[in-house]
């Protein structure tokens, strides 16, 4: 899978829960969110990016200033981070698509690799992270999955654009129609905090704090 994968940041949401700002250009240490998520895509373990890509649907100016390409979604309405895996596959340049929400500014490094390698291994048509649920226990020992960190064959495709005409919105059902692979991020020297998202200003504040 070397050289095959596209990298994609997920910013096209509303944001509702931080009052509707566009949470890709939100400030995290200095530098906007979208902007972090991106510099650890190209700092992944391996070689096996090939290029990257932002979702976006608002101020794309100042996306772009981001030095890649911005795809705005190719569905309207925002049925959720589904319209975004959507416009990666239509989009996508390369066998696989990568994508990382621009709200989870501390996810892993060897993300895609560990995600590829189960792919393969799995002959999987999509790898997902699975990571603690910090929400649901605080300690760190419970995992579940984390969605939108997705590495996927863009023949995937015709099947997300079925799922979405039909009106169905929810993620894990759409995946579980395929060959998944779920990856845990449990290893004794994985951050338990990788996965933490900020949805409101003051978890982002927090997360911000206890970097
Ligand atoms: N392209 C696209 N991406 C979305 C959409 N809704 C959510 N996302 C992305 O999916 C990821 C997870 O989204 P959430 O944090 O649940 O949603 P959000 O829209 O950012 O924020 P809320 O409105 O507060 O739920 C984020 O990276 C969002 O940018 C959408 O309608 N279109
Ligand atoms: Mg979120």
């Amino acid at each position: 899978m070397a050289g095959s994968v596209t990298g994609l940041v997920l910013a096209g949401g509303q944001g509702s829960r931080m009052g509707g700002v566009d949470k890709g250009l939100q400030p995290f240490r200095g530098l906007p969110l979208a902007a972090h998520a991106l510099q650890r895509l190209y700092t992944q373990a391996g070689s096996r990016l090939d290029g990257c890509a932002i979702n976006a649907n608002r101020h794309l100016a100042a996306y772009e200033a981001m030095g890649v390409p911005v795809w705005t979604d190719v569905v309207s309405d925002h049925p959720g981070p589904l319209a975004g895996f959507l416009t990666g596959l239509r989009l996508c340049p390369t066998p696989y698509l990568l994508t990382v929400p621009c709200d989870a500014p501390l996810y892993p490094l060897d993300l895609l690799e560990r995600l590829a390698t189960a792919l393969e291994a799995q002959q999987a048509d999509l790898a997902l992270a699975a990571g603690p649920d910090l929400e649901a226990d605080p300690t760190g020992q419970t995992h579940r999955p984390q969605p939108v960190f997705c590495l996927m064959s863009v023949g995937l495709h015709d099947s997300l654009t079925q799922y979405l005409e039909a009106g169905e919105r929810k993620i894990t059902t759409w995946m579980a129609r395929h060959r998944v692979a779920l990856v845990p991020f449990d290893h004794p020297q994985d951050d338990p905090r990788a996965f933490a998202n900020a949805n409101t200003l003051a978890e982002l504040r927090a997360l911000e704090r206890d970097a």
